[in-house]
This record gives C-alpha cells, sequence and structure tokens, in this order.
C-alpha cells in the first residue's frame, strides 16, 4: 500500500510538475496571441499603475480643498482635470479612487472565492455535507445584495472594506455553484478513485487532484467579481454609503452629477475610468474563459491537400500490382491535446482487402481499430485529423474527399453496421419507416419500391415476421432483430465494404453465432469485402480470411488466419492469442511478460499478402 499510494503521489506530483506548466505556458502563449485580451490587460494594469503612482502624480491630497480652486477648469495650473465643487484635485482623486476600486477588487473576489471554492469543494466532495452547504448559500442568495448593504452602514460604520467583504460573501454562491457541480463531476472519475484507494487523504486528493480540474472556471469567475465588486462600491459610493473622505468614483460621480449644469466635466473622468475599468475586466474575463474553456483548437479535418481526382480503376496501391478493392497506406490519425498539440492515435496504417474478403482488425482496446475504420467510412469526429496517408477504395482516393461525395458513397459503395444496434436506431420512428428512408436516399427508388425491398431484406436477414417488424420501433424488437433490421439496412444496396465494428458485441451469446452466420451468408451472396472490427478471436476464426493485429495505433502483423492462428510471429500477437479463455488452457502466475510495441522483424507492420 505504501509503495502505491508513493506511486500514485508522485505520478500526481509529476503530472503536476511536467503537464500543468506547459500546459499554463501554452494557455498564457494564446492569451497573449488574443488582441482583446491583450488590450484589455494592458489597460487594467496601466489603470492600477496610475493608482499605484498616485502620490507621486498628483500634487494634492484627495482630501486636500483649496477655496481658489472650487470648480476650476480643466487645465487648470497643478489641476491637471480641474476641481470639484469643493475645491479638491479631481486628478488627485481620481488616482486614488482606482485605490479603493483596486482594494474593493480584492476584498470582494477575494472573499466570494475563498467562501465559494471551499464550500463548493467541501458540498461537492461529500455527499453528507451537500444540504447543509446548499441550503447555506440559497439562503445567502435570497438576501436582497445591495439592500442589505445599505441597511447593515451602521454596523460597518461606512468602511468600503468591511461591505466589500461582506458583498463577498453575497457573491459567493455562484463560485460555490460553479466548483461544486465541476466537484461532484470529476470526483466520480477513475484518477480520483485510484488515488482514493492507494490512501490518499481526502484532503490531499481535493487539493492535489479535484482542485486542479476546478482551477480553469474559478479564474475565470475572478474578472468576473472583480468588475462586479468594483461596480457595486461605486454604486454604494454614488448613493452616499460611506463616509465622503473616500476617494470613490462612485462619489466622484454623485458631486459631479450635482454640478452638472456648472461643470459638465466633473462627470465625465470618474464614469471614464471606472467603466474602462469594469468593462477591460469583464472583457478580459471573456478571453480568459475563451482560452481556458474553450481551449480545443479547430483543426481542419485533414491535414492533406485535397484528393487529386482519380480515375476508377487506378491502381490503388500506387506500385502495388494488382489493385486491391481497398488500401489503406501510412494512414495516420491525431487528435488536438488541450496544449494545442497533436497526438497521434493511428500511426501509419497500412491495410488491404480484396473484393470479396474478410479482414479481421482486432487488438486491445484503444489500439486504433475503429479509428481506423471510421476514416475509411469518412466519419471520424470534426476533431480528428488525417495527418498523413491514403485511403483507397476502388482505385478512388477517399482522404480529402468532401462530405458531400463521401455521403454518396456511403451506403452504396460502402456500408456500415455498429456496435450497438439499439443505440443506431431511432427509437421515435418505425424500423420499417427507418430504413426505406435510407434505402430511398441511397438508391432514389420509389417509396413503394423500397418497401417492397426492405420487407424482402427482412425476410433475407431472418426476420421471423417482416411486416410486423416493419411496423414496430426499436423497443419492440430484441437486440439481435435489431442487428439483423441494421444488416438489412447495410446490405439494402449490395456495397462492396462492410465495415463492421464489433457487430456482436452487444448481443447474446447465442445470438452472437446467428448474425455471424447472416453475415458470412450475405457476404457469399453479394461478393462483399468484409473489414471487421473486433477483439474477438472467436469472431476472427469464424469469418475472417485474414487478420490485421494493431496495437497502439500501428500494425504489428498481418497474414491469413491460418499463419495468425498457428504461426504468429510478433509477441502481442502470441500474448493477445494466449489470452484467448479455452477449457485447456491453464493459467499461470506470473503472466506473460510485457511485449515490445514494435512490429515484428520482417516488414509485418506493411500489408503484405
Ligand atoms: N474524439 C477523440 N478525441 C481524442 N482521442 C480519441 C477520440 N476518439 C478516440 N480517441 C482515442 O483514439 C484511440 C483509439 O481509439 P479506438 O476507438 O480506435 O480504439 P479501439 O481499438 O477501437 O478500441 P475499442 O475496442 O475499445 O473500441 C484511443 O486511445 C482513444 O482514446
Amino acid at each position: 500500500m505504501t509503495a502505491d499510494t508513493s506511486r500514485v503521489e508522485s505520478a500526481a506530483a509529476a503530472g503536476s510538475a511536467a503537464q500543468p506548466p506547459a500546459r499554463r505556458a501554452s494557455a498564457a502563449r494564446r492569451l497573449l496571441r488574443d488582441p482583446q485580451a491583450v488590450a484589455t490587460a494592458t489597460l487594467v494594469l496601466l489603470i492600477v499603475a496610475l493608482g499605484l503612482l498616485a502620490p507621486v502624480l498628483a500634487s494634492h491630497g484627495p482630501n486636500a480643498s483649496s477655496l481658489d480652486h472650487i470648480d476650476a477648469g480643466f487645465g487648470t495650473p497643478d489641476y491637471p482635470l480641474g476641481g470639484d465643487h469643493s475645491g479638491r484635485d479631481i486628478w488627485a482623486r481620481l488616482l486614488h479612487s482606482i485605490n479603493t476600486s483596486v482594494v474593493s477588487a480584492l476584498i470582494g473576489a477575494g472573499i466570494a472565492l475563498a467562501v465559494g471554492v471551499t464550500a463548493g469543494l467541501v458540498g461537492g466532495y461529500y455527499d453528507r455535507a451537500r444540504s447543509a452547504t446548499e441550503w447555506t448559500f440559497s439562503l445567502i442568495m435570497t438576501f436582497p445584495g445591495l439592500l442589505l448593504l445599505i441597511v447593515l452602514m451602521p454596523l460597518t460604520g461606512g468602511d468600503f472594506r468591511v461591505t466589500m467583504a461582506i458583498f463577498g460573501v453575497l457573491l459567493s454562491p455562484g463560485i460555490y455553484r460553479i466548483v461544486r457541480n465541476q466537484v461532484v463531476g470529476v470526483k466520480n472519475e477513475l484518477f480520483v478513485d485510484a488515488a482514493r484507494v492507494s490512501g490518499l487523504t481526502d484532503l490531499r486528493i481535493l487539493a492535489r487532484h479535484v482542485l486542479s480540474a476546478v482551477r480553469g472556471p474559478v479564474i475565470v469567475a475572478a474578472a468576473f467579481l472583480c468588475g462586479s465588486s468594483i461596480g457595486v462600491q461605486a454604486g454604494l459610493a454614488f448613493l452616499g454609503v460611506g463616509p465622503a473622505s473616500t476617494p470613490s468614483f462612485g462619489s466622484m460621480a454623485a458631486e459631479g452629477f450635482q454640478n452638472l449644469y456648472i461643470a459638465p466635466l466633473q462627470i465625465l473622468w470618474p464614469s471614464l475610468v471606472l467603466g474602462t475599468m469594469t468593462a477591460s475586466l469583464v472583457l478580459f474575463g471573456n478571453a480568459l474563459r475563451d482560452t481556458l474553456e474553450g481551449a480545443t483548437p479547430k483543426p481542419a479535418k485533414n491535414a492533406l491537400p485535397k484528393a487529386a481526382p482519380a480515375q476508377a480503376g487506378d491502381d490503388a496501391a500506387g506500385e502495388d500490382a494488382p489493385a486491391a478493392l481497398l488500401t489503406v497506406r501510412d494512414l495516420a490519425i491525431a487528435y488536438p491535446t488541450p496544449s494545442g498539440e497533436l497526438k497521434e492515435v493511428v500511426s501509419g496504417v497500412d491495410l488491404r482487402l480484396e473484393t470479396g474478403e474478410t479482414l479481421g482488425l482486432v487488438g486491445e482496446s484503444g489500439s486504433g481499430k475503429t479509428q481506423t475504420a471510421f476514416a475509411v467510412l469518412g466519419v471520424l469526429p470534426p476533431e480528428a485529423v488525417v495527418t498523413r496517408g491514403s485511403i483507397r477504395l476502388n482505385g478512388r482516393e477517399l482522404v480529402g474527399l468532401g462530405e458531400r461525395e463521401l455521403r454518396g458513397l456511403r451506403g452504396k459503395t460502402i456500408a456500415y453496421v455498429p456496435q450497438e444496434p439499439m443505440s443506431n436506431l431511432d427509437p421515435s420512428a418505425t424500423v420499417g419507416s427507418q430504413l426505406v428512408e435510407g434505402l430511398r436516399a441511397a438508391s432514389g427508388i420509389s417509396r413503394q419500391e423500397a418497401r417492397e425491398r426492405v420487407l424482402a431484406l427482412l425476410a433475407r436477414v431472418g426476420i421471423p415476421d417482416p411486416e410486423r417488424t416493419f411496423r414496430s420501433h426499436p423497443h419492440e424488437i430484441s437486440g439481435g432483430m435489431a442487428q439483423r433490421v441494421l444488416i438489412a439496412g447495410a446490405v439494402a444496396c449490395r456495397p462492396v465494404l462492410l465495415v463492421a465494428d464489433e457487430p456482436t458485441t452487444a448481443l447474446d451469446v447465442t445470438v452472437q453465432a446467428e448474425i455471424l452466420d447472416l453475415l458470412r451468408d450475405l457476404q457469399e451472396e453479394m461478393g462483399m469485402a468484409v473489414l471487421m472490427v473486433t477483439h474477438n478471436f472467436g469472431v476472427v476464426a469464424d469469418l475472417c480470411d485474414r487478420i490485421a493485429v494493431m496495437r497502439e495505433g500501428q500494425v504489428v502483423e498481418t497474414g491469413t488466419a491460418m499463419e495468425i492462428f498457428h504461426r504468429a510471429r510478433h509477441p502481442y500477437t502470441k500474448l493477445l492469442l494466449d489470452s484467448v479463455l479455452d477449457e485447456e488452457t491453464v493459467r499461470t502466475d506470473p503472466p506473460p511478460a510485457a511485449v515490445p510495441a514494435a512490429p515484428v522483424a520482417g516488414g509485418t507492420g506493411k500489408e503484405t499478402r
């Protein structure tokens, strides 16, 4: 347990020592590239610097008055912005008001964050504490904030610092809710479970694992809290809450308002600086949010140049001869990480599939089988980037094809059978209407013709009462039946290539064999090629002519089913085969040693026949 604990801790420490600084550096870089962030941060810093330099920049104190300078005009010597109705230096009061605002922002936002984050962590992490925190913050939210601050004036003595501390508490429910929601989302993640199981204390888990997950939204909210605090402090001062001796944009604006007809500029200066400060903070908060929360970069779907139009019948394999039905060459697929870097999940995959042949794509979970199949279908998620490689079907390059061209191929030339039949059928429409719609979209035939074809197909895939199933909604049929329906839909236009992604995984064992039989029969009948994605060697043995074994985004070995099952060369393939349970296998302890990721020597990373 001690060793495990230290491993988790050191992993977490390594995570926070290595990963986050890179992310922070990158977030800071992105922030620096955002003109809105740079402009607003510069304005805020400039204003804060002016406030800090107030004793140097102003010739008078904020409350020093001179009878000679009552309502002095703009540009009066020593009174650059003039004098107010009490003969005080407007420039000096403006600079000192900045400091009042900054202190208000620090107190208001600081208290709101301290209270909200702490309670959010506790309420989100400990279920038993949640009802108490919920109740408390709901109660706080019922207080009429501004009114309460005015009513409490006799208690606060009008001191803006105490007032802002109370305002911070009133602001804290917003932060509490943000943090609580984040924590509730994070606390059941596997890495938190792992830390818990390893014996880390709750405090450590909260500080190391949970807090890091909530800091983004909290940082963003802090900018808005500062803006609100400044605005409220000025608002209260405008209403006359607090001593007149405290320089504040609010009191300056109130005095300027009284004097509007005599010296209209007096209201302009505090309003201008207050508006610039609060607007800059809010806009900076927006830029911060875009950088930290909407951080996923939007790469092009395809990093490659648009596919050159290729003639059907071109040599699909380029230098390979003869041309195969499907040739995947050096395919690489990557996803952007939060830091903006691309991470490859498929790295240089080569595959070849002949007409009428079944190729099994096997490998452990996460090895890149589905990504490869999705690339062939042209249905990778928008954030995926095909960084290199080629996919040729019947000699036509698919990588770089537009969505319209791909849609023209899908259903007609390439079809797909998914893993989860139920979730691939629309629960609100009948089975028949879904199949008819798909068939008509792919073939353009009339509704009546499509209906007849669908009924014939349903009978062909072994559905006992096609008419009834046609009229049924998906919840009225079994999983095996639903998979038959989807297979019927997939083969309706006699595609040349069927991509089946774990088509039997979600089904009952007895139904699995029937579905495999059906696929085999249909394949023979229609002469389709089948790309069978699976991690089930039983399925592979049952259906596949050839097998490609994937690991960590690469094909490590390919061969005929016979070669792979009887003369597997790559240690990873042997390990996969060894892990297939059968009644003769006696498990040993310790398990076989881990194997290296490299493809087996002899070029089996490349597809050969
Ligand atoms: N949208 C995505 N964003 C980032 N990474 C992704 C995304 N989709 C998949 N991946 C990653 O790509 C890798 C390969 O996933 P893929 O689904 O191809 O694996 P698989 O071999 O089919 O596994 P399984 O048998 O579990 O479906 C995984 O590491 C996965 O985390």
